[in-house]
């Protein structure tokens, strides 16, 4: 692994920001009131938020719509002054842009793009080897090996624009890291690609991660996304950590009970297994069923005394499922 250099942590303490609204009413006269009295209303979109990444760590920034993300990702990266609180980002305050800490770190907005549209990824490459300073040796090692990781082969050549949504994705990712970031803001990266081009965008991330010791911040609405790659959880909601720790705990948090599955030699009926618990699945000789935590080993002893079973295995329920439970939603889907 090469390491980019000494100090990629982050360093987040009390980290707020208050949004002011102007609010108008509607239609014409709506307007004109409001050029006399203008209302404003304040909204507490990061509301004391803090946390430590150490270099290298890559973190899943879960948490409902609104909840404080992607305003915390911009004040990460220095979009965003924040109305309170610090920030130290491999040793820089974000907020002062400084040219070596605009060379340290990329943010990736999966619902915005940063190539130019008539052009090929190509080009907007140069652009960025010429901003960035990166010198020519570098530049080319650093395509090689993206061109390799990402397949990228037939595709820098052809207008953007031209491109599919994975194969833009991919070029977008490809540009906003080829002055090799050592601390990754990715907000949303495999937003509306399909299961094959998410996971190449994630063995991408994972790959760089490992050959730099990048550290890595990643949002996404994908569960798949953030247990193929983090061990750590931050969850936010409502601008507030609610949750920061391991993948595995945060699943422990779940008050639903665990997931029995079952492997028979003798089919079951779903009435069968209502006795054990609360069957999510039958399928002839498989079947799921949610028991109680506390309860786990004596039902599955009696499942093992009563019925003809050939496997047996006590899960953690998905975590998108933990999710959904936490913020009482079933928004959180599942790539
Ligand atoms: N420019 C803005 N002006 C006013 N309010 C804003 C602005 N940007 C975001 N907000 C509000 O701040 C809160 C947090 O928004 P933010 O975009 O950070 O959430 P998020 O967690 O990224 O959500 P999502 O998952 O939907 O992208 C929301 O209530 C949002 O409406």
């Amino acid at each position: 692994m090469t390491t980019l250099t000494p100090d990629a942590s982050v360093r987040v303490r009390d980290l707020r920001k208050q949004y002011v609204v102007h609010e108008k009413e509607p239609g014409f006269l709506g307007s004109l009131k409001g050029f006399v009295n203008r209302k404003t209303r304040a909204v507490e979109a990061v509301r004391g938020v803090s946390f430590d990444l150490a270099p290298g760590e890559v973190v899943g920034f879960l948490g409902p719509n609104g909840a404080g993300k992607t305003t915390t990702l911009k004040m990460l990266s220095g979009l965003l002054h924040p109305s309170g609180g610090e920030v130290r980002v491999a040793g820089f305050e974000p907020r002062r842009r400084e040219a070596a800490f605009l060379k340290s770190i990329t943010l990736v907005m999966g619902q915005k793009q940063q190539l130019l549209w008539d052009l090929p990824a190509l080009d907007s490459f140069l652009v960025n080897q010429a901003i960035y300073e990166i010198s020519d040796a570098q530049y080319r090692e650093t395509m090689r090996e993206f061109t390799d990781v990402l397949d990228l082969g037939g595709i820098l050549k052809k207008q953007v624009r031209k491109l599919s949504l994975g194969e833009r994705m991919k070029c977008e990712l490809a540009a906003a890291l080829l002055h090799r970031p050592r601390v990754l803001f990715l907000d949303e990266p495999t937003i509306g690609l399909d299961v094959n081009m998410q996971e190449s965008v994630r063995a991408f991330i994972r790959d760089y991660n490992e050959r730099y010791g990048a550290t890595v911040i990643l949002t996404s609405h994908y569960m798949a996304d953030v247990t193929a790659l983090a061990r750590r959880i931050l969850v936010i909601d409502q601008g507030q950590l609610v949750f920061d720790g391991d993948l595995a705990r945060l699943a422990g948090q779940s008050r639903g009970g665990k997931t029995i599955r079952l492997q028979l030699r003798q089919p079951v009926t779903a009435a069968q297994l209502a006795h054990y618990g609360s069957a999510i699945r039958v399928d002839g000789l498989s079947a799921e069923l949610t028991v109680p935590r506390a309860e786990v080993s004596a039902r599955a002893a009696r499942l093992l005394a009563d019925l003809d079973v050939a496997d047996l295995t006590v899960e953690d329920p998905p975590i998108e499922a933990v999710m959904a439970e936490l913020f009482g939603r079933k928004e959180i889907v599942s790539g």
